[in-house]
């Protein structure tokens, strides 16, 4: 199997405290991989690190080939749109800054995939928290990455829409994307993810499929491997 990131040794450092300390991470081609743990364990940090937007004090990251990020696609917590301009346009104005010559039956065809085709003249602003959710998504994959980083794509969104977005993830993996995605919820970890890294203070503290987590911690649910592993 290919890999396609691997991060050895990572460390950050904010003031006097590793917030990211000595964390080994990779991703194979075609996973979908979760990253799990508590709030303020690392994962975010992590995730820049890895893309570059943070400087690591420590450790390297390599990538699949040396100019990846062509071929990669991040949706990070907050959605950049831009406000007063309806779904296509924000479409439009992004496909512009990526350099990318789309037309509109090409952005029409993207916002279809993520279930977005009767929304398209509706203002961002104003579509639902699903909406914007795969609005957001819609445009890290404009340009069709083989690596997509989700922070926390489901969060606060409601059982249907969160069915959506899962739905979109699984459709994304079956052309053969690599996704690394963050969240809290262990049962749709489960249903996503092909294998989990659980980081707790700046480090990796399990790792494996969901099966094999469930086996070797003798637990039943990730949620309770969850709770087993952050009890003090
Ligand atoms: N710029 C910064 N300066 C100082 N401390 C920071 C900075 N950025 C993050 N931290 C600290 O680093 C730690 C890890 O934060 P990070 O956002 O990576 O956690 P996380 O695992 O993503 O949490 P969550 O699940 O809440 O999103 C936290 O204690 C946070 O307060």
């Amino acid at each position: 199997m290919e890999i396609v990131v691997h991060a050895r040794g990572l460390v950050k450092k904010f003031g006097n405290r590793a917030v990211v300390d000595g964390l080994d991470l990779f991703i194979e081609r075609g996973e979908v991989l979760a990253i799990i743990g508590p709030n303020g364990a690392g994962k975010s940090t992590t995730l820049d690190l890895i893309l570059g937007l943070k400087q690591a004090d420590a450790g390297s990251v390599t990538y699949w080939r040396e100019d990846p990020f062509h071929q990669i696609g991040v949706q990070l917590q907050s959605t950049p749109f831009f406000p007063g301009f309806n779904a296509l346009e924000n479409m439009r104005m992004f496909a512009a800054f990526y350099g990318l010559r789309l037309t509109n039956n090409d952005i029409l065809s993207i916002l279809d995939q993520c279930d977005l085709r009767e929304v398209v003249r509706t203002n961002a602003d104003r579509l639902s928290g699903g909406q914007q959710k795969r609005l957001s998504i819609a445009m890290t994959i404009m340009h069709k990455p083989q690596l997509l980083f989700l922070d926390e794509p489901t969060s606060a969104l409601d059982p249907r829409a969160r069915r959506e977005v899962r739905n979109l993830i699984q459709s994304l993996t079956a052309t053969g994307t690599s996704i690394i995605f963050t969240s809290h919820d262990m049962e749709e970890v489960h249903k996503l993810a092909t294998r989990v890294v659980m980081i707790n203070a700046g480090r990796v503290q399990a790792v494996g499929t969901p099966e094999d987590l469930l086996t070797e911690y003798n637990v039943t649910s990730l949620e309770e491997l969850y709770i087993q592993l952050t009890e003090d």
